[in-house]
């Protein structure tokens, strides 16, 4: 080694991220990773160290960046607390399936196994989450095991971590690339298709259905306006899941969005008559409530044999790409006479928008939760960015925002990250700082992350930044309905001064109460991000609950269709008390919505 040049193997570590495409690093520094600290700032020219100010934050930024981009995102804690507060994010990018690699210091090697300050073992812990879980054994091989991890992360779409002694970081190492990085590594993998004889017994099994419906989740990818062209050819609704959204274009007539909880009332009613389900790359995590509802066959097409019942027996298994097995059946079927069946979908699902569309555009004093999504939608720029936090806005979001596929939306499905929307916009404006970006989020998940708005004040982060504020867990109190807890517990919280506190951290907000205020808050926090400042909006409202139509069942028994609200429902001592579907609707300000039933009738559909 003598006559080769040499680098500290923290910055030969480093330099593999960068030959990776990273251009930030989300973390908080600790003793046991000040290797990496200096080289870091060794090499701040060509890779951002982003300051956040507590490890989840920078692990939930590093997932949500990973989602919005599919490329990996990285972040890091040091031994101990910095290590253990990771966790939560990383869960996140397991469950939603995101590259991230989490750097994790660790007391220098000579101080190992003394029960040193702030050692534990870290592999153990992170056993459960990781794809790849290493220790770095020595300086030279620090580099290399790091681009092995990228490579693991992007092959299992998931986490990996890595684990590096302090005092490895220091020790000179020949300057070599220690990375191989080709167009070869983005390249995707070839997809599963479609066959003939396939697309043909699928369409052999909507021929024999009455009541067919697609179920699409993310796997449709681009293939959305495919997808309409068969739903008209071949007169099926289209029901989404959640992640789906925005996909397939919410102002087509067929599409009924999604069902369950955060649900759309032509979406629930229409499942719960299905008699063939098709999921096309939907892997749904409601599907023991909404698939077992009623028997129904089912065809599922995934691009992950292993999915494969995993939501529901089989009746006919496809080992495909979705928008492949939609263009298969375009190209292998004769366009369908209209159908009753279709025309009830599709009048049921007007009647349900049209009743969106009057929810948001009523004045509210005091303030509730709907007028706040027809202030975003009206500023929002035809690409921008939001990131949703849970909780409520989960379901508002889903019914009231809109979004095509030149948006970018991020939220934290599977894990349920309270806390996600904060570093989720701070991920969107530095991985897309041409972007708009926003953060909407409830007061409780706000709460557990608004230290870091002063990260969006650090770097100039100009996120609109929107609390919903109702000092309840309202997404939570909802749980506690549905199960008649007797007395609603722990779900009130004490309400704060967003507005304040953000003002306190250098930030321009401005608190709202009536809907008459909504216009002015959202046109100044339009002017401030354009010039380059972050703004808070925090919206004080009502903590009531949208219309569940989740508690929506349907009944065809001898050729006839019935409509009724769950027992347990009317079970429940604080909701509105119904004895009717349209006494129910009624009670969410919904006098105008019908029932399925109608629909069925008008159109004449035959069971
Ligand atoms: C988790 C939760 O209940 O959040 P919200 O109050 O925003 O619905």
């Amino acid at each position: 080694m003598s006559n080769q040049n040499t680098i500290p193997a923290s910055v030969a570590m480093l330099r593999v991220l960068e030959a990776w495409g990273v251009k930030h690093v989300y973390g908080y520094p600790g003793g046991s990773f000040n290797s990496t600290m200096a080289a870091l700032d060794a090499e701040k020219e060509r890779l951002k160290y982003v300051q956040i100010r507590h490890e989840q934050v920078g692990a939930i930024a590093a997932s949500a960046d990973a989602k919005l981009t599919g490329k990996i995102a990285v972040t890091f804690g040091s031994a101990g607390p910095g290590a253990t507060n990771l966790l939560t994010g990383l869960y996140d990018a397991r469950e939603d399936h995101a590259p991230v690699l989490a750097l994790i210091g660790q007391v220098p090697s000579t101080n190992m196994n003394y029960n040193y300050f702030q050692e534990f073992a870290e592999n153990p812990m992170f056993e459960d989450v990781a794809v790849y879980n290493r220790l770095v054994m020595t300086p030279e091989s620090l580099p290399y095991v790091v681009d092995k991890a990228i490579r693991e992360a992007y092959k299992y779409s998931g986490v990996a971590v890595v684990v590096i002694p302090n005092d490895f970081g220091y020790v000179q190492i020949a300057d070599e690339p220690y990375t191989s990085t080709s167009p070869s590594d983005m390249k995707k993998q070839p997809l599963p298709s479609t066959t003939d004889e396939e697309a043909d017994h699928v369409l052999e099994m909507i021929k024999q259905a009455k009541r067919p419906v697609i179920h699409v989740g993310r796997g449709i990818g681009a293939g959305g306006e495919k997808l309409v062209e068969l739903s008209k050819k071949l007169q099926i609704p289209i029901v989404t899941t959640g992640l789906a959204k925005g996909l397939v274009r919410d102002d087509y007539e067929g599409n009924l969005g999604f069902a369950n909880r955060a649900a759309m009332k032509a979406a629930q009613e229409v499942f719960g008559v299905a008699d063939l389900v098709i999921a096309l790359g939907a892997d749904f995590p409601f599907a023991n409530l909404v698939y077992r509802t009623h028997p129904f066959k089912f065809v599922q097409v995934d691009i992950d044999r292993a999915q494969f019942g995993r939501h529901h027996y089989l009746d006919y298994g496809i080992w495909s790409d979705a928008t492949d097995f939609v263009e298969k059946l375009l190209a292998h079927s004769e366009a369908v006479e209209p159908t009753p069946f279709f025309k009830a979908a599709v009048a049921d699902n007007k009647n349900w928008r049209e009743y969106l569309d009057k929810m948001t555009n009523r004045e509210t004093d005091p303030l509730e939760f709907e007028p706040i999504y027809k202030e975003i939608n009206r500023i929002a720029e035809p690409d921008a960015i939001f990131s949703i936090d849970v909780g409520d806005n989960i379901i508002n979001s889903f019914r009231y925002l809109d979004i095509t596929p030149k948006n970018k939306w991020t939220i934290s499905s599977l894990f349920a990250t309270m806390g996600y929307g904060l570093p989720g916009a701070i991920a969107g404006k530095l991985s897309y700082p041409d972007r708009q970006v926003f953060n909407i989020s409830g007061d409780g998940a706000f709460s557990m992350v608004m230290q870091d708005l002063i990260t969006e004040k650090k770097y100039q982060l100009p996120v609109i930044n929107i609390i919903t504020s109702n000092t309840t867990l309202n997404f939570i109190k909802s749980e506690q309905d549905d199960i008649n807890m007797v007395q609603h517990s722990g779900i009130d919280i004490e309400d704060q001064d967003f507005a304040m506190i953000a003002k306190a951290m250098g930030i321009e907000s401005v608190t709202v109460r009536k809907s008459s205020e909504l216009a002015a808050a959202f046109d100044q926090a339009l002017a401030v991000t354009k010039a380059g400042r972050p703004f808070l909006i925090d919206a004080k409202i009502t903590a009531k609950r949208g219309l569940p139509v989740e508690e929506l069942e349907m009944k065809i028994e001898d050729g006839k269709l019935t409509e009724s609200i769950s027992a347990n429902y009317n079970a429940n001592h604080t909701l509105p008390k119904a004895d009717s579907v349209e006494e129910f609707f009624a009670a969410y300000n919904g006098k105008e919505l019908k029932p399925l039933t109608h629909f069925f009738d008008e159109a004449g559909v035959e069971l």
